[in-house]
């Protein structure tokens, strides 16, 4: 149970976000739930109920995050646990010798500012609320978790940008965790492989069924619940800390 717990969710209005929003309130907590303006984040806070608000951030601009903390210091009256699911997906060559083009650098950019430096803009925001809060018994103050992608370790044809956005993240892990483990905040980063969420309906149902069919088992797309299962299982479990785990189904993604 997180009965009492107060919780951050990015990219919350959609697929992994929303589901692991949905978790924490099914368990007693309540959820700030922060995406971008455009997003359905109103609607969906409406459809959850009376323990979770939305906030339009986009997790690239400070001024957003900090805003956002604020709100949930206004309405809930502290912060114990952040999940970063917001993210975008990219899939372009390095070169195309087709059309003779290398890879748009602004694309390149934007899918790193969202995902790496997003994620960690947020982070670094986020410990300082969660970092005034009374330890527990153990000494802990908080979590952090992020989310990668399988594609840190096993980027197809077309994931240069993806993938190394990721990979930031799965290297910045252990190195926050430690920064932040003297006030008590563990830091966690789950490694998903191919779950059905409105990001993975962009590529083609031929392309979504051979990944499927590589999955040894279950041979399916991972429900978003079971993402929000692992969240939960690493806010109650405190020996977890500074470590990246992937949740694929044993995939290994071919070239
Ligand atoms: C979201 C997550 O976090 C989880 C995941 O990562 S899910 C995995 C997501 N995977 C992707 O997004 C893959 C992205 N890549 C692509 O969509 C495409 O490769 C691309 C759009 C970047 C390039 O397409 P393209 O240049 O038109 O290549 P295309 O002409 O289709 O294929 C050229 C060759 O490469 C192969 N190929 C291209 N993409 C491939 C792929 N993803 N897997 C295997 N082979 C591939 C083709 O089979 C073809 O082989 P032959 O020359 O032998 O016929
Ligand atoms: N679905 C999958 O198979 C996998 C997803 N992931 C990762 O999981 C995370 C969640 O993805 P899904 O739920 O599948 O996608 P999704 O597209 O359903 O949800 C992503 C959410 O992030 C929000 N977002 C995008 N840019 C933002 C920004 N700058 N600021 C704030 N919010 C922003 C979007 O509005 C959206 O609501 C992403 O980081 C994705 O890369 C990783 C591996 C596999």
């Amino acid at each position: 149970m997180l009965k009492g717990l107060v919780g951050l969710v990015t990219g919350g209005a959609s697929g992994l976000g929303r589901a692991t929003a949905e978790q924490l309130l099914k368990q007693g907590g309540s959820v700030l739930i922060c995406d971008l303006p455009t997003s359905k984040g109103s609607e969906v806070a409406k459809e959850l109920g009376k323990n979770v608000a939305f906030a339009p951030v986009d997790v690239t601009a400070e001024g957003d995050v900090r805003s956002a903390l604020q709100t949930t210091v206004d309405k809930f009256g502290r912060l114990d646990v952040v999940v970063n699911c917001a993210g975008i997906a990219t899939a372009t060559r390095t070169y195309n010798f087709k059309k003779n083009q290398p890879f748009d650098l602004k694309s390149f950019q934007k899918t790193i500012e969202v995902n790496l430096i997003g994620t960690f803009n947020v982070i670094r925001l986020a410990a300082g609320l969660i970092g005034k809060n009374t330890a527990d018994a153990d000494g802990q103050r908080g979590v952090i978790i992020n989310t990668a992608s399988i594609a840190a370790f096993d980027g197809q044809i077309g994931q240069a940008a993806y993938s190394a956005s990721k990979a930031g993240i799965v290297g910045m892990t252990l190195p926050i965790a430690r920064d932040l483990s003297k006030q008590g905040i563990r830091v966690v980063t789950i490694a998903p492989g191919l779950f059905r969420t409105p990001l993975m309906e962009l590529l083609p149902e031929t392309a979504i069924r051979d990944l499927e069919a590589a999955v040894p088992f279950p041979p399916r797309l991972g429900h978003p619940h079971e993402f929000a299962l692992l969240v939960q299982s690493i806010i109650q479990n405190p020996m977890i800390n500074g470590e990246t785990i992937r949740i694929d189904g044993s995939l290994r993604m071919q070239p």
